[in-house]
């Protein structure tokens, strides 16, 4: 039971971060040398995962799709003087982090989580620092510049909707743009390759097929708006475990199954299938209970583990099932949202300015 005094504690620190959230983009991102941009969620309609390579990684087939769920970015470039550079880079605060090829780039990054869940990433370890650091070498850009990052995350991490991947993308495409390098530059899609196998899909967005370690685009496919529910558990499932779990009982997907979906030109005609969903449900059994709740509502058929988990997806037919659903998945103790799979890509929101 939340008490009166607890709630009015919730209200002050609610009213705290809605002020420190109006001071922060009024005075860092309006104005020229600024982004918005849009970096949203995937599913993995199909997940075909194979052999394990030499370098660790699994060979993977997957046809991927956008929602609508997305977190909002805004991205600021300026330059800066040298001194600054060397003194943010001795001073070693979280929420900043230097690079580049000469240690001459400043990012500063504000993660503003809306998922309820407290995300906390310090700035160095943030992917969307990774893609700056790794673009800023790939271009040689040798400049003092700093590039400030604001994040609203959406998008809870861990749940196999690739998050933080999208975040990277979506730096790629800041930068690019900021930087007057066109966004489809073969050094702009190889920085994205080289920071996760999922990095590369929220270039293209929509609906599109992957193979190789599924970074590698094959194909797009008509995209579709059907809507989805999407519900996670609490605990999230570590992408490597999942896999090295995989290796213990590897089930490759039945090549009748997989032709198919590499037949199908539109979205709604891929079967969804997920051969890493038996390695995740090993690692958390309540993601069991999750699949057989949503399966109970909407058809086994039409329930589905988010890549490597722990979001599992449904989908339904409409937004309003969709919310139905969320909210009755709540009352379970479980994150759920209703969304729907969308042509999103990583891209800029156009200024009205
Ligand atoms: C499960 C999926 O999300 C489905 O789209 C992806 O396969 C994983 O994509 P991701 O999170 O971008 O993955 P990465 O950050 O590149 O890799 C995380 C870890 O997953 C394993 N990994 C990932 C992709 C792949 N094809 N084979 C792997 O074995 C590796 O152990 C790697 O260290
Ligand atoms: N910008 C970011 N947003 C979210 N998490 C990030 C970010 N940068 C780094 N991370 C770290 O990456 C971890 C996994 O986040 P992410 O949401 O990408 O994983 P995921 O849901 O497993 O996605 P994927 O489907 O790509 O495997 C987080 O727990 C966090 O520590």
């Amino acid at each position: 039971m939340i008490d009166n005094a607890q709630r009015n504690r919730e209200a002050e620190v609610n009213l705290l971060a809605a002020a420190r959230d109006a001071q922060w983009s009024a005075t860092t991102f309006l104005g020229p040398g600024s982004l918005k941009l849009v970096s949203p969620a995937k599913v993995n309609l199909l997940l075909a995962i194979g052999a394990v390579r030499p370098d660790g990684y699994h060979e993977a087939r997957t046809i991927m799709h956008a929602l609508a769920l997305h977190d909002t970015m805004y991205v600021h470039a300026a330059p800066a003087s040298a001194d600054e550079v060397a003194r943010a880079a001795t001073e070693s605060r979280a929420e900043v982090a230097v690079g580049g090829p000469a240690e001459n780039l400043l990012v500063s990054i504000d993660l503003s989580d809306r998922t309820g869940q407290g995300l906390a990433v310090a700035a160095a370890d943030n992917l969307v620092f990774k893609a700056a650091d790794a673009l800023a070498r790939a271009l040689d850009r040798r400049d003092c510049e700093r590039v400030s990052v604001r994040i609203e995350k959406h998008i809870p991490a861990q749940g196999g909707l690739g998050g933080g991947s999208s975040n990277a993308a979506t730096m790629l495409v800041a930068l690019a743009q900021l930087w007057d390098v066109p966004a489809d530059d073969d050094r702009v899609v190889a920085v994205a390759r080289s920071l996760g196998a999922d990095v590369a899909f929220f270039l293209q967005g929509g609906c599109a097929q992957l193979g190789g370690t599924g970074d590698t685009l094959e194909r797009t496919l008509a995209p579709s708006r059907q809507a989805v529910v999407l519900v996670k558990p609490a605990d999230g499932v570590c992408t490597a475990e999942a896999y090295r779990r995989f290796d213990e009982r590897p089930t490759p997907v039945q090549p009748a199954v997989l032709e198919a979906a590499c037949a199908a030109a539109d979205a709604a005609d891929v079967p969804l299938v997920n051969n890493l969903a038996p390695a995740a449900e090993a690692l958390l059994s309540e993601l069991v209970a999750v699949r057989q709740w949503l399966a109970d509502r909407v058809g086994a058929q039409n329930v589905l583990l988010c890549g490597s988990g722990s979001a599992t997806f449904a989908l339904v037919d409409d937004y309003d099932a969709a919310s139905a659903l969320a909210l009755a998945a709540g009352k379970q103790g479980w994150w759920a949202r209703p969304t729907n799979l969308s042509g999103l890509r990583a891209a800029i929101v156009p200024s009205r300015r």
